[in-house]
């Protein structure tokens, strides 16, 4: 549970406000509903209840987009009612509403839900029912300072959210091929693991490793040994499927997680794929370039570990056999057969 708050701040920043949020309103929820002042009572519930909701779906599905705007979208609609009825003295209570708004949505939603926000309370202010500011004085002052809070905080939200997603492309791409890096490995691996064991759906992996890339280096130095890196990752992405992703495993070593596959179809690809590196990429002095493969699908993998283990066994057969080849798993980390 720590681990997952850890490494998910969103889902933590939805906790936090959650659990703040309902600490905070349930002694004012029990005061109004005690002293009979039902409707404000109950739009104290309403954000309790939506929070702890809000919370509850964050953590089941691990997905934090509907559950942190459901949150946001109350709180502001309940801002906007206790405001009616109670006037002013919920007015100090807005400003740390804008602030935790920019933790549960996108910058641009949260903008926009607090203008419209913003907008309501002064329409509220102008129909015949309820005044809620004291004077014009007050009234524009309140405009004022909630715009201005919300164009600040929005900024900064807007540029942590650009720094953020820099951070993610600079951990989850390498920078001279382009490939993915092992960073997310792990994780679409569990996933593709998970999808088999819960609907079957049987997903594939290639270990592919160029073949005497330390020669390449010594006979034309190491920028030519990166022209090929580079120009060996965009050919891997062509001929496979938007669903289906490319590694970088280590320095000449891919991996290639190829989703809803069966075993032939793997082994068909894995041979086309080989074909292409052998007659498409050329060493500067126009010999061809070879590489060995090792495939494994996931039926007998318990774990990613076990997974990539199969298809290095497969690989390793590959080199060892004479490289330039695929070789498949057969299942257990011993086995592994060759095939021509
Ligand atoms: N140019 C370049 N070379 C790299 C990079 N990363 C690793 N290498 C080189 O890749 C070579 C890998 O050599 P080995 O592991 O001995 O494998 P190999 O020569 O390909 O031999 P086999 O795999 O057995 O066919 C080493 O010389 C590394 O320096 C890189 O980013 N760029």
């Amino acid at each position: 549970m720590l681990q997952r708050l850890k490494h998910d701040f969103h889902l933590f920043m939805i906790t936090l406000v959650g659990l703040i949020a309902s600490c905070t309103l349930l002694p004012y929820a029990l005061y109004r509903m005690a002293t009979e002042d039902y409707l404000v009572g109950m739009v104290d519930i309403l954000m309790i209840t939506v929070s702890t909701v809000s919370v509850w779906m964050a953590w089941r599905s691990g997905e934090t987009e509907k559950p942190g705007f459901l949150m946001a979208a109350v709180f502001c609609f309940g801002a906007v009612l206790v405001c009616m009825k109670l006037g002013q003295d919920v007015l100090f209570w807005i400003y740390p509403l804008m602030v935790f708004i920019f933790f549960l949505v996108a910058p641009i939603k949260a903008l926009l839900l607090l203008l419209l926000m913003v907008c309501a309370i002064v329409s509220l202010h102008f129909s015949e029912h309820s005044a809620i500011f004291s004077t014009n004085f007050q009234l524009l002052a309140f405009i004022t300072t909630t715009l201005i809070t919300s164009i600040f905080a929005y900024i900064f939200a807007y540029r942590t959210h650009l720094q953020r997603q820099e951070l993610r492309r600079l951990a989850t791409t390498d920078p001279l091929t382009g490939a993915a890096t092992r960073h997310s490995l792990t994780d679409e691996l569990t996933y593709a693991i998970q999808l088999f064991q819960q609907k079957g759906v049987v997903s594939g992996l290639m270990l592919l490793d160029l073949d005497h890339f330390k020669r390449i280096n010594d006979n034309f130095g190491h920028h030519a040994g990166d022209q090929i890196l580079s120009q060996l990752v965009p050919l891997l992405k062509q001929m496979i499927r938007q669903q289906d992703s490319v590694f970088r495993y280590g320095g000449e070593e891919f991996v290639l997680l190829i989703k809803e596959i069966q075993l032939a179809d793997l082994h068909r690809l894995a041979e086309k794929i080989r074909h292409a590196i052998w007659h498409q990429l050329t060493l500067p002095d126009g010999s061809a370039l070879t590489t060995s493969i090792g495939i494994a699908t996931v039926q007998h993998a318990s774990d990613w570990e076990s997974w990539l283990q199969n298809a290095d066994v497969a690989l390793y057969q590959a080199k060892h056999n004479g490289r330039n080849q695929v070789v498949i798993a057969t299942g257990s980390t011993e086995q592994a057969i060759a095939t021509p």
